[in-house]
């Protein structure tokens, strides 16, 4: 008995899909058992670059999703709404969902995941976060047994081409994006990606998945890429640092808890310890292993215990390469459908769900605010240049508590001085409490650039 597939979309990863399904030859031999039922689009005009037969394809989503012949949904179709809908009914009748839809899952998430589990079938979203990049996958399964401590990604295949090439290039933002438009690498409206709400949607799903609690969106402090300056890019690369939009999930321990934790006497608290989830440019050390990705890439960086530290690296997006992981999910569900036995009632099919395939996380996590995060900051302040000018900015900043690492005057833009500072960790409260206390200061005339380093 073959595993039939509803497809909804046949857009860049709805065809990239089709074509690996289509190729079958020297590719596991379970492909062989899955077949393209249904799938369906939004105009039957449009011409296609796979050959599908016309009684394959409708504009009647609802009838895919209908289908009692069919046993997977497959939703690349992208966007909210009909696609959130789309894929809770196919759900309440029993079919398994694979989807590359991360703005669905990251919005949408706790309702989807509780109808599956009620259900008793899996939602596979492997292409959602990072492409082609096995992630998801290693998060649910090969690293489950780690203490997670943080997840730390370039998760936006488009805000790293327009940061590269400013660094490569030092060419404005605003010149990039015009280019990486007019090349197809970004959208018409690029603001998911730039303004980091692409990178945050995915950060989200990481931090359930690695922290096993659920994330509400908005807590995800979210800062995109706009306001990087090629003048930043170059003082980062002289200080020794690249500018990267950084996608963090990170585990915050007090000191105490750390103690207990790492004497791994109460392994609860460890799991319930708050987290700080965020999207931000951030200077990372050239050293680093996420500072060498460069271009459409993305890496992810998962730091746990007893593991360490391992890195996911490969194309975030494209055709083929979001293709691999939809079909990989697809064949995931179908192995699991050959070797499930035959089970008609519910309640048989909960109980035989797999908890490593299936997702169950009930609690919300706590998010730390930002003004409690400890960080280390990168700023440029531009001043009179007079005497005692960076007397009186280490004198506020100094009233917070807040210490520096560096500190350079090199450049003038035109009769103002140019001044960089790079901190130690400092709570993120106090740095901007000294920042309100040196913008006041009549020497000051602009603070141009805040970034966090990592
Ligand atoms: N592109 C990537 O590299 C990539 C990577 C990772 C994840 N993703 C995710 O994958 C999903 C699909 O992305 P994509 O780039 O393949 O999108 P796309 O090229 O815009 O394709 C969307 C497809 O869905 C169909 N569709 C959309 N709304 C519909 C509606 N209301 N009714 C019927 N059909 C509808 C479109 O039909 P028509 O063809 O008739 O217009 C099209 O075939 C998104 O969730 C995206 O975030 C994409
Ligand atoms: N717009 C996304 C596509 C993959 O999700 C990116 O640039 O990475
Ligand atoms: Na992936």
């Amino acid at each position: 008995m073959g595993v039939k597939l509803g497809i909804l979309g046949l857009g860049t990863v709805g065809t990239g899909t089709v074509q690996l399904l289509q190729d079958k030859t020297g590719r596991h031999p379970l492909l062989q058992e899955i077949e393209i039922c249904r799938v369906g689009v939004r105009s039957l005009d449009k011409p296609r670059a796979v050959e599908l037969s016309t009684d394959v394809v409708t504009t009647d989503l609802e009838a895919i999703v209908n289908d009692p012949a069919v046993d997977i949904i497959v939703e690349v179709m992208g966007g909210l709404e009909p696609a959130r809908s789309l894929i809770l009914k196919a759900l309440s009748n029993g079919k398994h969902v694979v989807t590359a839809n991360k703005a669905v899952i990251a919005r949408f998430g706790a309702e989807i995941f509780t109808t599956a589990n009620q259900a008793g079938v899996y939602v596979m979203l492997e292409a959602a976060v990072g492409g082609g990049i096995p992630v998801i996958q290693p998060l649910k399964q090969s690293l489950s047994v780690n203490r997670i401590q943080a997840v730390t990604g370039i998760v936006n295949g488009t805000t790293n081409y327009i940061l590269t090439r400013m660094q490569t290039e030092g060419s404005n933002f605003s010149d990039v994006l015009a280019d990486a438009q007019h090349l197809g690498y970004a959208e018409a409206d690029p603001t998911a990606d730039v303004d980091g709400l692409d990178a945050a949607d995915k950060i989200a799903i990481l931090a359930s998945l690695g922290f096993g609690g659920r994330i509400n969106l908005k807590d995800v402090y979210t800062e995109g890429i706009r306001q990087v300056s090629k003048t930043d890019i170059a003082y980062a690369e002289k200080l020794g640092f690249v500018i990267k939009l950084l996608a963090i999930a990170k585990r915050i321990t007090s000191s105490e808890e750390d103690r207990e934790t790492r004497g791994y006497g109460d392994a609860q608290k460890f799991y319930l310890s708050p987290l700080s989830v965020r999207v931000h440019p951030t200077l990372v050390p050239k050293a680093h292993p996420l500072a060498s990705i460069n271009g459409v890439y993305n890496a992810i960086l998962v730091e746990g215990e007893p593991i360490g530290q391992v890195m996911f690296f490969g194309p975030g997006a494209g055709a083929g390469a979001t293709a691999s992981a939809v079909t990989s999910d697809i064949l995931n569900l179908a192995a699991s459908l050959k070797s499930q036995k035959v089970s008609t009632d519910n309640q048989s099919k909960i109980g035989s769900l797999n908890p490593l395939l299936a997702c169950g996380h009930h609690e919300y996590s706590q998010i730390v605010p930002m003004a409690e995060l400890i960080t280390r900051f990168y700023a440029r302040f531009l001043t009179n240049d007079q005497p005692g000018v960076i007397g009186k900015l280490g004198t506020c900043f100094g009233n917070y508590g807040v210490s520096l690492e560096s500190i350079v005057q090199t450049g003038f833009q035109g009769e103002l001085a140019e001044i960089v500072v790079v901190t130690h960790d400092v709570r993120e409260g106090n740095f901007r409490q000294a920042l309100a206390e040196i913008e006041s200061l009549e020497a000051v005339e602009s603070i141009p650039s805040l970034l966090r380093v990592l």
